[in-house]
């Protein structure tokens, strides 16, 4: 059943929607968009909704375990009669009626993943299953935040979509990029199986205000060390590249995804790439000057360098990020600032 298009997406035969419930023919009846968000009080979840919510026809449903994210990052739309907030784990089942489905629950940060990995693949694949059943029987669009940690530690640089990735299935990180590649597997087939309309992001390292502080990823640390007055912990050997993509720039593109024809995978980041040295010196000069860096030991299998390859975004969605990393930085350092309780020299 399934076709490949000339721009090499996969497209199958699409299964009518399921037929609408009598009330959406009422005179009355608002024509809303109905928008789930898996792990939407997260990060990058938290941010979705505000754009979200900012089109008065969408109502917003989250769905959250509060295991990394927190009410805190949704307090100004609870109430909202647009809004719905729902503590429940998507290893679970979930039966809502919705139009669209934005799977992001998982955590990312490597030392939450780590925590407790066979939860962490659980809510990768039984998570991602009950969201396609949830998909298939409303007739619901879905998609999946994957990860460039599909791509393990790569050995094409930098990463196009059609690199099958170079990843190890038993180290500490597999729970994370294997079950992320098994949640991109049970994607492709319920769409080619079920006729169900999917969408795959695969995002490289995101950052921005309200991280969780102690959140351990590199961008957030950094900034909290420096705040602090703390050394900036590089973890060895400091030339292990990323690509940061600031948070507004991500949601664009993720909304983009998911509004348009293509399922993807398609890759959603910045392609600046630095070392962490390097943004380890950008940090000092732009926050705090004064702190050491400090080499500490790093954890197994930490990829050596990543950096997306973009042309399909900007070919296929007409989306590029927008913020720097010089820029993005000191709008983070703000938010910390704030919820640290450290203004800054100029303001105190
Ligand atoms: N931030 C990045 O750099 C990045 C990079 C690649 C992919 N991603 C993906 O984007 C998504 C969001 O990442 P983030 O940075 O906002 O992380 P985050 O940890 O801030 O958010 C994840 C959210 O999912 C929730 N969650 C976790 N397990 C759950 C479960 N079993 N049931 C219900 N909710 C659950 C958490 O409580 C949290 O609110 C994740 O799927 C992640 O894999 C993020
Ligand atoms: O304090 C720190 C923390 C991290 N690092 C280094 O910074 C680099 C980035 O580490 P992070 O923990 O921020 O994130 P990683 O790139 O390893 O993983 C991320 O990849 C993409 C997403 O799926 C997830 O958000 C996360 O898994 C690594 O090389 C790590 O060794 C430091 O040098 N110091």
């Amino acid at each position: 059943m399934a076709k490949e298009s000339s721009n090499g997406d996969h497209q199958a035969v699409v299964r009518p929607r399921p037929t609408p419930s009598p009330l959406r023919f009422s005179k009355f009846f608002q024509a809303n968009m109905r928008i789930l968000v898996s792990g939407g009080a997260g990060f990058i979840g938290s941010h979705l909704v505000d754009k979200l919510m900012e089109n008065e026809k969408n109502e917003v449903i989250v769905v959250d375990n509060f295991f990394t994210g927190s009410k805190d990052n949704l307090k100004k739309w609870i109430g909202h009669p647009r809004f719905e907030l729902i503590r429940h784990d998507v290893t679970e089942t979930l039966l809502v009626e919705v139009d669209q489905i934005y799977h992001l629950a998982c955590p990312a940060s490597p030392i939450f993943y780590k925590y407790n990995p066979v939860k962490t693949i659980k809510t990768n694949v039984i998570g991602t299953l009950n969201m396609l059943g949830l998909a298939k029987r409303v007739g619901a669009r879905i998609l999946l935040t994957s990860t460039s940690e599909v791509y393990g530690d790569p050995l094409q640089h930098p990463q196009t979509e059609e690199y099958w990735g170079n990843v190890n299935p038993i180290g500490v990180r597999s729970c994370y990029d294997e079950g992320k590649r098994v949640a991109e597997t049970l994607m492709f087939d319920y769409h080619r199986q079920h006729g169900i309309e999917i969408r795959i992001a695969r995002i490289f390292n995101t950052y921005g205000p309200r991280m969780n502080i102690d959140d351990g990823r590199v961008v957030s640390n950094f900034i909290a060390q420096a705040i602090r007055g703390e050394p900036l912990t590089v973890q060895a050997p400091g030339t292990q590249t990323r690509s940061f993509c600031y948070v507004s720039d991500m949601v664009d593109g993720l909304i983009r995804l998911m509004e348009g024809e293509n399922t993807g995978p398609i890759n959603i980041g910045n392609p600046g790439e630095f070392t962490m040295m390097e943004l380890a010196e950008n940090v000092k000069e732009l926050i705090n000057p004064n702190v050491p860096v400090k080499i500490v030991e790093n954890t197994p299998d930490d990829p050596r360098q990543r950096k997306p390859d973009i042309t399909k975004a900007k070919e296929l969605l007409g989306w590029e990020p927008t913020v720097t990393l010089r820029e993005g930085l000191p709008l983070m350092e703000d938010d910390f600032r704030q919820r640290l309780g450290v203004p800054s020299k100029q303001s105190s």
